[in-house]
């Protein structure tokens, strides 16, 4: 049995030897023991038909387990009301799940009205988080079906935060939408998560995107096992099995690269007089790479906040193998050497390995 203990700070959601067995036989939960820090979002993976969403549903009740216990926020939810329970989790799938005869803004205030808030107090709260999902004021006026697949996600996840709910149930919501939208979307449950630090559990099937958004990642395999779960980097630097190396795929190490900036690899000044010329314009801003011949080659520079491994594809992109470095104004402070690019890689795998 793999048990998940993040060992510091509050336990919002515990599961305890929970395991789940369908009336048709089915296991879709084996024995499962699982804690979700209070704040921290915890990814669920895994092939298809490996108990996530039957994990996520039990959460807020809509599933009950056969045997073992659950608990949010300390309290056993099978000693809590299912409805209130319910009205106390968000919760976001992938269709969005709107009411297509509600307008939108009448949807996000679905449960502030089921909470007894008046109408107008309920719809000023819709207006506001309209805002908080980046959603313009008139989208509100509008039917789902008037807005796009990214649009309708956004008015998902601002229906689930109406009640300000301390936990949040998603499952795959991104899953439906093209990948420049998807990853938009995770760039705004990112911020959003900064401001809000809800206890999320999110259920994909992509590791990109575990990756990218997980404090912790749980990776089930059929029957509805807990194979591992530990942090992205513990997770990319080791696998605990066969299993669980092949779900995180060849590019395992490249992955684990896109969790360190570039912040600590150092940087000299661009050449001068060389086969390549960076071309800056009158505020010291890159604009493109000049051979001595007149060739123009782009240029993409980067921040400190930027990934080793966009250090990575910028210095193998790049014609002399320097990649350009800027400031948050764009403004050029130096240029980093492919081989100092390399060793800080390396570094960063080693190290990665060795704490896990
Ligand atoms: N109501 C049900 N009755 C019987 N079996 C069920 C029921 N719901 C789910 N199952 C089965 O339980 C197992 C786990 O299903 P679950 O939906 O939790 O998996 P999942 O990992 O979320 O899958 P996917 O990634 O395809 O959404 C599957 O074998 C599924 O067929």
């Amino acid at each position: 049995m793999t048990i998940c203990r993040p060992g510091k700070g509050h336990l919002m959601i515990q599961f305890d030897a929970v395991h789940k067995r369908f009336p048709n036989g089915t296991t879709a939960v084996h024995d499962l023991s699982l804690e979700m820090p209070e704040g921290g979002v915890t990814v669920l993976v895994g092939s298809s038909g490996c108990g996530k969403t039957t994990t996520l549903r039990m959460i807020n009740r809509m599933v009950d387990p056969t045997s073992g216990t659950i608990r949010v926020g300390g309290r056993d939810i099978l000693e809590q009301d299912a409805a209130e329970l319910r009205r106390s989790i968000g919760y976001v799938i992938q269709q969005s799940g709107l009411f297509p005869h509600r307008t939108v803004l009448d949807n996000i205030a679905t449960v502030p009205l089921l909470l007894g808030w008046g109408r107008r107090k309920a719809r000023a709260r819709a207006a506001e988080l309209l805002d908080t999902v980046g959603l313009a004021a008139d989208a509100g006026r509008r039917y789902p079906h008037q807005l796009s697949g990214g649009q309708q996600q956004r008015v998902g996840v601002a229906r689930a935060l109406a009640a300000d709910p301390p936990v949040l149930l998603m499952d795959e919501p991104f899953g439906a939408v093209d990948p420049v939208v998807r990853t938009q979307l995770q760039d705004e449950l990112l911020r959003l998560q900064k401001e809000l630090s809800k206890t999320i559990v999110f259920v994909t099937h992509d590791i990109d995107e575990a990756v990218r958004l997980g404090d912790q990642i749980a990776v089930f395999r059929t029957g509805g096992h807990l194979v591992q779960c530990a942090s992205p980097a513990e997770l990319l630097a080791r696998p605990a099995d066969d299993f669980v190396a092949d779900f995180l795929g060849a590019e395992r190490g490249l992955k684990l690269l896109s969790l360190t900036t570039l912040a600590d690899v150092p940087q000299g000044p661009a050449p001068e007089g060389g086969a390549w010329t960076l071309v800056l314009d009158e505020a010291r801003r890159p604009q493109h790479w000049r051979s001595k011949d007149g060739a123009e080659l782009p240029v993409r520079p980067l921040r400190d906040r930027d990934s080793l491994l966009a250090a990575l594809n910028e210095s193998v992109a790049s014609p002399n193998g320097l990649t350009v470095r800027v400031d948050a104004d764009g403004v050029l402070t130096g240029v980093s050497s492919r081989d100092d690019i390399h060793e800080h890689a390396g570094r960063a795998h080693s190290e990665a390995s060795v704490a896990a």
